[in-house]
């Protein structure tokens, strides 16, 4: 199986490269400057090239704050540039399996988000991933949508490089305690992209299309991710730093967060038997790999 795989350094890229080496399945990485997911333009002959058996469309627009005074750009990188990369697929007559986010619900649900949940975004981050939902399903019907959270790895940006940068600095971190998700190891939605890819290579079954939550089994706070950052940290010879369990107001960005974006990983399970590790054992896995030590016990 050849899978060819939007972005080339960022966390779920960089993990299905990984991935895909070790399980032998070959994994093509396409990104900028050779496409450019703004210019739908440079789609279209690096795709046919690469002839692939299943798209993954991965790279996005991350910047979840910037976004708010990007809203062109993060809209054609989000929105239109998946539409065009699905209408690809579309003609090469493969299936595409696009990430989106948590970050497109309001968060003011009381319970766990499942997929007949109505998405209503409240950035310009989750409208423009909500957009490229929409474009990839108008495109075709080969597509599955996965929609997964808080994304951490040793690759790339994320919440645990910058808790563990900071500290390097502070002893104590203020860190926002009512907001709720379920952090997701990047190398974990790897895992799950390729054995969604092969199941859906080989199946036509209609009911393995649409949209499903993916993300890290349980739920947490920021400030409760933090505080297994630096329990995990400290295990390993790391420096302690105490979290500041803080509410939203006292840690004011450009972009409204949602307060509760748990997702429920019981579709994906049902259709396809698959479930994430708990975000803990994760979490335990990407602070050996970022510090080349394992935790000690007690
Ligand atoms: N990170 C998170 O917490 C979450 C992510 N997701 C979704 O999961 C997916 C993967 O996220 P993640 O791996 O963390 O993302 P990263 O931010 O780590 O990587 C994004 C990738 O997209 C590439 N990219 C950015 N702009 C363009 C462009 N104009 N044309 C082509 N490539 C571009 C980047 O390239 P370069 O490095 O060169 O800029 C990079 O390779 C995304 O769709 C994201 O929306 C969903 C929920 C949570
Ligand atoms: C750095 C820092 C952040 N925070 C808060 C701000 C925010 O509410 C929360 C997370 O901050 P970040 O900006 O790191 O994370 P953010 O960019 O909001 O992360 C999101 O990224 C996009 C791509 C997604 O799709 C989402 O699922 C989610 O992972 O933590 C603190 O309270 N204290 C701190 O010191």
């Amino acid at each position: 199986m050849r899978i060819l795989v939007t972005g080339t350094e960022g966390q779920v890229d960089t993990s299905l490269k990984a991935l895909g080496e070790r399980m032998g399945i070959e994994v093509i990485r396409i990104g900028l400057p050779d496409i450019d997911l703004s210019k739908p333009k440079t789609l279209a002959e690096p795709v046919r090239a690469a002839k692939p058996d299943v798209i993954i469309s991965s790279a996005a627009y991350t910047a979840v704050d910037k976004a708010e005074s990007e809203t062109a750009l993060a809209q054609a990188i989000n929105g239109d540039g998946p539409g065009a990369l699905a209408k690809l697929a579309a003609e090469l007559n493969v299936p595409i399996l696009h990430l989106s986010t948590d970050y497109v619900f309001a968060g003011d649900k009381d319970g766990i988000y499942d997929e007949s949940d109505v998405p209503a975004p409240v950035s310009v981050y989750g409208a423009t991933k909500l957009s490229g939902e929409t474009q990839i399903a108008a495109a075709t019907d080969n597509h599955v949508i996965l929609r997964t959270a808080w994304v951490y790895s040793p690759y790339g940006n994320n919440f645990v490089k910058t808790m563990l940068r900071l500290g390097e600095t502070r002893d104590e971190l203020n860190v926002v305690a009512d907001q709720h998700g379920c952090p997701t190891y990047a190398p974990e939605i790897a895992r799950a992209l390729i054995a969604v890819a092969q199941r859906v290579v080989a199946d036509p079954d209609p009911t393995l299309r649409g949209v499903f939550h993916l993300t890290g089994q349980g739920e947490t706070t920021w400030a409760g991710f933090a505080e297994g950052i630096f329990a995990g940290s400290a295990a390993r010879g790391g420096k302690a730093v105490k979290v500041n369990p803080i509410p939203t107001e006292a840690y004011p960005t450009p972009a409204k967060r949602p307060a509760n974006s748990r997702l429920s990983g019981e579709k994906l399970n049902q259709s396809y038997g698959l479930r994430l590790d708990p975000w803990e054992t994760s979490l335990d896995e990407c602070l050996t790999a970022l510090t080349g030590t394992v935790a000690k016990e007690g």
